[in-house]
């Protein structure tokens, strides 16, 4: 260490010391504090202070910050240092702030500052505030313990720019079986994001390992600091696209201190909203026939179920059908609930049409039965001889049942089921509708919703027409709403949670280049912006990846070129490791290798390995044929929960979103990946899992979206 670094490391020291001393004697007097239960409201008020201050107390004690910014403000005279960490720290004599919270205003310069001399600024709720910045120090304190004393800038310096040495220490770890929090190195352009206005629907294209789902869950932790008095945790959502996805990011929230915010599927949420009166087709047969090899992959077009359904024509179709049963949505005849009384549509009609307009169509039945049945009531009050009344009320309630088995209470299902079918339509919706609908997507429909089970691309147009038929209740609002791989998102589906969005207020990321179920995605984020207001949309590119090494980026990049037009190409961050390896090998020496391979990648550095197959049989074989040579290994199926980490087996689809310290991708071979773009996508995915080793196992010719002769990024040899 030279005298500069030690002497860092000295002042660090003791001012941790001094910090730790502050914080255990403010926790043990808070703990200390017997807690209030009781009725004073005041007391209540200063419990709920207690309370936050134990929560941010016991987060803070054993990493109490990360980084250090001396700033001086213009006007003041010296620069003062500010301590940063994920929860603010205050000393209770003098009120001075010992760590400030990273999501505080003045914390913002940490992650914006990108170096030189000139001034730099920060936006706080009294306005611009600038000055200048003298040292931006990382630190890494574990378990109350300094460890690591790294200046990324420092004024006086002659290298004026933010280093990245702090960051690539960073990204070369190992990663465990969970998503990481990345508060102490969040990126100029990444900050930008999470910072951005609530209400403004955000849409952001980030290349591969750009930080995009970290990104997100740092924006929603952000967003319940900054807006505390207008948001709710539980009134948040993020949206991902599987169980195990969402098993792989739980830890973020929680290590950022925030907890409650909902996290689901777009199934298991729409499903509920549904009240489970469908169940979802076997998705491993979807699954299976959009990524067969090949020539035996249906056409991608705008007749694919999932496009078709997903698109906002089709919602303007379901607009128009439900349209057209609201003109005729009464019945057709008055009501006599006995001979001599008569109800006359005319006036049913006007409660309907007029007096509960504003009301959504089922509630607005709801109000007409309940107002025909007050009427019925004031009837009955007219009939004095009580033997009668008793008769014609029992007589009565059987004429209005059959009376209202003309006018049926539609639910999402039974509507939508009714379209695709010729029975039981009503007039105002001839069965000529259905030429609108390409035929096969007709009889599929059909034959599905007879065993009242729907598809994936037909829950938006069910959630729609239930918002339609019974409206929204308040309680289903969101605050804010994260869609995570949003490419695979149908236009139809964003319209529909705009629905559910207090203020279009949204984060919605992913990666055109990543679009792999094109089938049911967009192809271009037009089809989500055009929803919104242009002055409340923001759109952001991230380019840098961070997750991989450039011999990876360069290489994923270049299969990505070869199959794509205009490719959306992600920069790397300088970290470089080793080559990608590309081995050719025979079937019969195949296992074999993958079983080398393996082991090699085991006694080296990597912890999490996948070994990735093009299809879910392939990976089941692979999974059991390596169990059968003693190896073994985690097999993720599309229903897979839990993400375990160690040795994962699975099929390139499935890999989306996760990332190994380790890839092993299989059959790299000119049958399973051909040059067009679907399998360029796929491929691409795949390299970019890999942070820090990339190898292809080839058996037959190789897949002509690979270049070996790359001899700087590629090799061809199994390391000694
Ligand atoms: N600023 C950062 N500092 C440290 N690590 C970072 C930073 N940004 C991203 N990373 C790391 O890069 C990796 C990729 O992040 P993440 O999974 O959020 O990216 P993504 O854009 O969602 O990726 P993909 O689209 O490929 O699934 C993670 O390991 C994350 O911790």
């Amino acid at each position: 260490m030279d005298t500069k670094t030690q002497s860092a490391y000295q002042e660090e020291l003791q001012r941790l010391e001094q910090t730790n001393k502050e914080i255990d004697k403010q926790l043990e007097r808070l703990r200390a504090t017997p807690v209030y239960y009781g009725p004073d409201l005041t007391e209540q008020a200063l419990e709920v202070l207690r309370e936050n201050g134990r929560h941010n107390l016991t987060k803070a004690i054993d990493e109490p910050y990360f980084g250090r910014l001396d700033f001086e403000e213009t006007g003041t005279g010296s620069p003062s240092p500010l301590y940063i960490g994920k929860a603010g720290v205050e000393d209770e004599r003098t009120g001075r702030l010992l760590v400030i919270d990273w999501r505080a205003p003045v914390a913002s310069l940490f992650y914006s500052f990108t170096g030189g001399l000139d001034a730099a600024s920060y936006d706080s709720p009294d306005g611009i505030i600038d000055g200048l910045v003298y040292l931006k120090r990382n630190l890494v304190v574990r378990k109350q313990i300094l460890q690591r004393v790294v200046d990324t800038y420092d004024r006086n310096e002659d290298s004026l720019s933010v280093g990245d040495e702090f960051l690539l220490y960073r990204l070369g770890e190992n990663k465990d079986n969970k998503l990481r929090d990345i508060v102490s190195t969040i990126q100029a352009e990444q900050d930008r994001i999470i910072r951005a206005a609530k209400n403004t629907a955000l849409i952001i294209q980030g290349v591969a390992g750009s930080g995009k789902t970290t990104v997100a869950l740092h924006r929603l932790a952000f967003l319940l600091y900054q807006y505390r008095e207008q948001v709710r945790a539980e009134r948040m959502i993020i949206f991902a696209p599987n169980s195990m996805f969402l098993d792989y990011i739980s830890g973020v929230l929680p290590e950022l201190g925030v907890g409650n915010i909902q996290q689901s599927t777009f199934t298991d949420w729409a499903l509920d909203v549904l009240d489970h009166e469908v169940q979802i087709a076997d998705q491993e047969i979807t699954l299976q026939r959009w990524f067969a090899l090949g020539s035996k992959r249906p056409p991608v077009d705008d007749q694919a179920p999932g496009r078709f359904k997903g698109a906002i024509a089709f919602k303007s179709f379901l607009d128009d059908c439900l349209n057209r049963l609201e003109t005729t949505y009464v019945p057709t005849a008055d009501f006599s609930p006995w001979d001599g009384v008569k109800l006359p549509i005319a006036t049913i009609r006007e409660w309907f049409f007029v007096e509960n307009k504003h009301y959504p169509m089922i509630k607005r039945r709801e109000r007409v039965v309940a107002r025909i049945k007050r009427w019925m009531e004031i009837q009955l009050e007219k009939v004095w001889e009580q033997s009668l009344k008793k008769e014609l009320k029992k007589k009565s309630a059987q004429k209005l049942r059959t009376y209202l088995t003309g006018w049926p209470e539609y639910t999402a299902f039974t509507f939508y089921k009714m379209l695709f079918t010729d029975k039981g339509r009503p007039d105002s919706l001839p069965v000529e509708l259905l030429q609108n609908i390409p035929e096969s997507i007709v009889a599929a429909s059909a034959k599905l919703f007879k065993k009242k089970e729907v598809g994936l691309e037909d829950l938006a147009p069910l959630l729609y027409i239930h918002t339609r038929l019974h409206g929204i209740s308040s309680d289903r609002l969101f605050d804010h709403v994260v869609i995570d791989e949003a490419q695979d998102f149908s236009p139809f589906q964003v319209a529909v949670l705009d629905a559910y969005t207090r203020n279009s207020s949204f984060t919605i990321l992913g990666d055109l280049s990543q679009g792999i179920h094109a089938y049911q995605g967009i192809q271009n984020w037009k089809e989500f912006s055009s929803f919104f207001q242009e002055e409340e949309t923001g759109y952001f590119e991230l380019e840098r990846s961070y997750r991989s090494t450039m011999e990876i980026i360069q290489f994923a990049n270049s299969v990505l070129q070869r199959g794509v037009s205009n490719p959306l190409l992600a920069v790397p961050v300088f970290r470089s490791g080793n080559k990608v390896r590309v081995l050719q090998t025979s079937l019969k020496e195949r296992l074999t290798l993958v079983q080398k391979a393996i082991t090699s990648l085991l006694a080296g550095t990597s912890s999490t390995v996948a070994v990735v197959a093009r299809t879910e049989k392939q990976a089941q074989e692979l999974h059991d044929a390596l169990t059968l040579i003693g190896i073994e290994t985690n097999l993720i199926t599309s229903k897979q929960r839990v993400y375990r980490g160690g040795i994962s087996v699975l099929p390139v689809y499935l890999t989306k979103g996760l990332e190994f310290d380790a890839v092993i991708l299989m059959d790299v071979t000119a049958e399973h990946y051909e040059a067009t773009l679907m399998d360029a996508k796929l491929l691409y995915v795949g390299c970019t899992r890999a942070l820090h080793e990339l190898w292809l196992l080839v058996t037959g010719d190789i897949s002509p979206l690979v270049t070996v002769d790359q001899s700087e990024i590629t090799t061809t040899e199994f390391p000694k």
